[in-house]
């Protein structure tokens, strides 16, 4: 009898620096002005791990998925860049899984973090 491969989660991590604003709060709330945060995402795969390689996935074809996106981002006013008109950490979320699950189908999060201490996180759905 055979032992099934193991099921395992892994996760690498990009930074980038970015300008926002959100238009859709009030005139009242600080983030309504352009400011800047140093953003981290985690993009997390889940699979079977490989025998051969040990690899659920290899980090580095992770990397070079989101090195386009990465491009479209960092020290851009993410405002600017189509289908983030309101950059909440929700949305930029969203549009990444959008962009990274078609080449990527074992991605099963998504995390933006605008500090170390808030982020949002995308499973799908
Ligand atoms: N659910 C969400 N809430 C908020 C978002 C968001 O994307 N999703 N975004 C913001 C602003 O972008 C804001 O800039 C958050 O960063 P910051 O002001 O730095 O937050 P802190 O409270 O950690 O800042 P301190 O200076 O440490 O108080 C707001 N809400
Ligand atoms: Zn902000």
């Amino acid at each position: 009898m055979t032992t099934p491969a193991p099921t395992l989660r892994i996760t690498q991590g990009f930074t980038f620096e970015a300008a926002h604003f959100l238009p859709r709060v009030p005139d009242t709330h600080r983030c309504r002005r352009m400011h800047g945060h140093s953003y981290k995402v985690e993009l997390t795969l889940e699979g079977a791990v490989d025998p051969a390689t040990g690899f659920v996935a290899d980090f580095f074809d992770i990397e070079a998925v989101f090195a386009p996106l990465l491009a479209r981002l960092d020290h851009y006013c993410l405002n600017d860049v189509e289908g983030l008109d309101n950059p909440t950490a929700e949305n930029i979320a969203v549009w990444i899984w959008a962009r990274v699950k078609p080449a990527l189908p074992q991605l099963a999060g998504v995390r933006v973090y605008e500090t170390p201490l808030s982020f949002a996180e995308y499973a799908g759905g």
